[in-house]
């Protein structure tokens, strides 16, 4: 099964999974953008280039989860493993779809989606970890494109219809409590997860 973190830069997902490796030694611990592949640098230029064309960036980065799903998800899925990515293809419905908000593109959410439609894999289960944007930029430092404030308000926004539109694939997660919190809700979340299913 494909169980995916999703929430504002800064909300703590990456020390989550790292946390989790120790939880679910043999699941398969994987992320987006890439780590381990040209596309996903291809995606890290347009993260740090403050010029990069937002329709240009949102097909890398959907090049970079097409490489990911044939090269990792599928595999790992067909052979019964519990998969664990740090950001999936929700970040794109939200993140890009607030980069094209004042485009030519009409309905960015729905295109976007409409996309990965024809060739995606809709995680089984998602965690949001839910922080608002001021503390998501303090803790995020700020330091690329992605990560102010206003911008990331837009994004939350866009998470918001996510949740409201398939409540049953969303746990939501207080990520303004402290780690140890924030992770033993994880935990009970995947807990009732396991079970589940
Ligand atoms: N629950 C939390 N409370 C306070 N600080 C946190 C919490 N979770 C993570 N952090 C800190 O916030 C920063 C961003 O965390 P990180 O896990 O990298 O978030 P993300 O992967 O969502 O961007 C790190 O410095 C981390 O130590
Ligand atoms: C996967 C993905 C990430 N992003 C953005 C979110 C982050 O600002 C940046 C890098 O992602 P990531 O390395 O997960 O950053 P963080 O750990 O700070 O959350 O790319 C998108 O805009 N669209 C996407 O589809």
């Amino acid at each position: 099964m494909l169980v995916t973190l999703e929430g504002l830069d800064g909300s703590g997902k990456t020390t989550v999974w790292e946390a989790l490796h120790d939880v679910y030694p043999d699941a398969v611990f994987t992320r987006e953008p890439t780590d381990d592949s040209w596309y996903g640098e291809a995606v890290n230029r347009a993260i740090g280039d403050d010029d990069a064309d937002p329709l240009a960036t949102l097909f890398l980065f959907t090049a970079d989860h097409a490489d990911h799903l044939s090269r990792v998800v599928r595999p790992a899925l067909a052979d019964g493993e519990l998969v664990i990515s740090d950001r999936y293809s929700d970040s794109r419905y939200a993140y890009q779809a607030a980069s094209l908000r004042d485009s030519d593109v009409k309905r960015p959410m729905e295109y976007i989606m409409g996309i990965h439609a024809a060739f995606s894999r809709t995680p089984d289960k998602t965690i949001y970890l839910d922080v608002d944007p001021e503390t998501a930029a303090a803790r995020s430092g700020k330091t690329n494109k992605f990560e102010q404030a206003a911008y990331l308000a837009d994004v939350r926004a866009n998470y918001e219809r996510l949740i409201e539109a398939e409540p049953e694939r969303f746990v939501r997660v207080d990520a303004t409590q402290p780690p140890e919190d924030v992770l033993d809700a994880v935990e009970a979340a995947f807990a009732d997860i396991l079970e589940e299913n």
